[in-house]
């Protein structure tokens, strides 16, 4: 499962998407009215022409970004395994009861199915909302198989290791510092998350410290994947920084903000910047307008020298081989 996308650059049917995606109260986490009329009375009207004009400038002939490359990463796991592999989003088409359905038609006694939504780390807004809208529509048909989750798996050798191999291509020109832009949340999402309520953001270097609360923790998982992905490509720790981008709305989110660091990078002397996007393992709207085409304009636009997008996993072999050594490990687990 990824997170969806509209089903065309027409500015209605971004609005649809937007509605369904800002309704859901893990991505907006305020009160069911207030966030009513905040989506449907503010953001919603003054973000979808917006939205639509940048999907416009990403948008395939085959269709978005996300759905084709979410659909060749399904053909592509499928070639390796005998199981029916199926895809859903989250929001938008295809739907939960769609991949469940076209699965029971392939295999009518199917008994397990295993859900692996496809983000490397843990946030309410991503891989929680995935969990649950495929949990809800599973008990409200009564489906006769058991559901099976993949764990977050932004530490798993074989993750970190598919995702420094489709880096080091990039690094072997010259450059001055890589980038890490994750997709940020609001800091209130991370102290939801903490099941301690006394961890995340309120002890000194937390992300650093064991507890219980990382396995819920965005902020300790993206830094793991961070320090694991330049210890293997033998980064030193002034040869890279890390950041969240596509803020929305006036709530503190994570810092530092990627588009307030990239017009600051070159007066601090980071001529030539590499960037990836880790928390996005399919090219989209995120990656590929607001990184590859804006982040680059406003980096030179500052100053900067080179600017270097590295794609994301996309269909890379090792990275098709992780989610089937993912897939095979949870087959072995007990189901949820
Ligand atoms: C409160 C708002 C948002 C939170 C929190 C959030 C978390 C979050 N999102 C992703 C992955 C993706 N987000 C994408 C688009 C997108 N995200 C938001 C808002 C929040 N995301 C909006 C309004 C949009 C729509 C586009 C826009 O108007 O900017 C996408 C790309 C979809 C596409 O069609 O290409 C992805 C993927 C993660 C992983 C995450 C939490 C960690
Ligand atoms: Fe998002
Ligand atoms: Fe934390």
């Amino acid at each position: 499962m990824n997170l969806g996308s509209p089903d065309s650059t027409e500015v209605k049917d971004v609005r649809r998407y937007l509605d369904e995606f800002l309704m859901d109260k893990r991505v907006i986490d305020k009160p069911w009215l207030l966030r009513f009329l905040l989506i449907k009375g503010i953001i919603v009207p003054f973000r979808a022409p917006k939205s639509a004009e940048a999907y416009k400038t990403i948008w395939w002939k085959e269709g978005s970004p996300l759905i084709v490359l979410s659909q060749q990463l399904q053909e592509a796991v499928q070639q390796k395994t005998e199981l029916p592999v199926e895809l859903s989003m989250r929001y938008g088409n295809p739907t939960p009861e769609a991949a469940y359905n076209a699965l029971l038609k392939r295999l009518p006694d199917v008994e397990e199915v295993i859900l692996v939504p496809l983000y490397p780390h843990y946030a309410m807004s991503s891989f929680e909302t995935a969990v649950e809208h495929m949990k809800e529509a599973h008990k409200k048909n009564n489906y006769p198989f058991q559901l099976k989750v993949v764990p977050p798996f932004y530490k798993h050798p074989s993750y970190i290791n598919a995702l420094a191999e489709s880096m080091r291509p990039y690094l072997r020109e010259d450059f001055d510092q890589l980038l890490f832009s994750y997709h940020g949340i609001p800091e209130r999402h991370v102290l939801k998350s903490d099941p301690t309520k006394k961890h995340c953001m309120q002890v000194e270097n937390c992300c650093f410290k064991s507890s219980t609360s990382h396995p819920t923790c965005y902020r300790h998982q993206v830094t793991i994947t961070s320090e694991l992905v330049a210890k293997k490509l033998g980064l030193k720790k002034e040869q890279w920084q890390q950041s969240y981008q596509s803020r929305l709305g006036r709530d503190p989110w994570l810092l530092p903000n990627t588009q307030v660091r990239l017009p600051q990078l070159p007066g601090e002397g980071v001529k030539k910047l590499v960037v990836v996007c880790p928390s996005f393992v399919s090219d989209c709207l995120e990656t590929l307008e607001e990184i590859e085409l804006r982040g680059k304009e406003t980096f030179m636009e500052y100053g900067g020298a080179t600017y270097s997008y590295i794609p994301c996993m996309n269909t890379s072999p090792l990275w098709v081989d992780t989610l089937l050594q993912l897939i095979e490990e949870t087959r072995q687990t007990a189901g949820v």
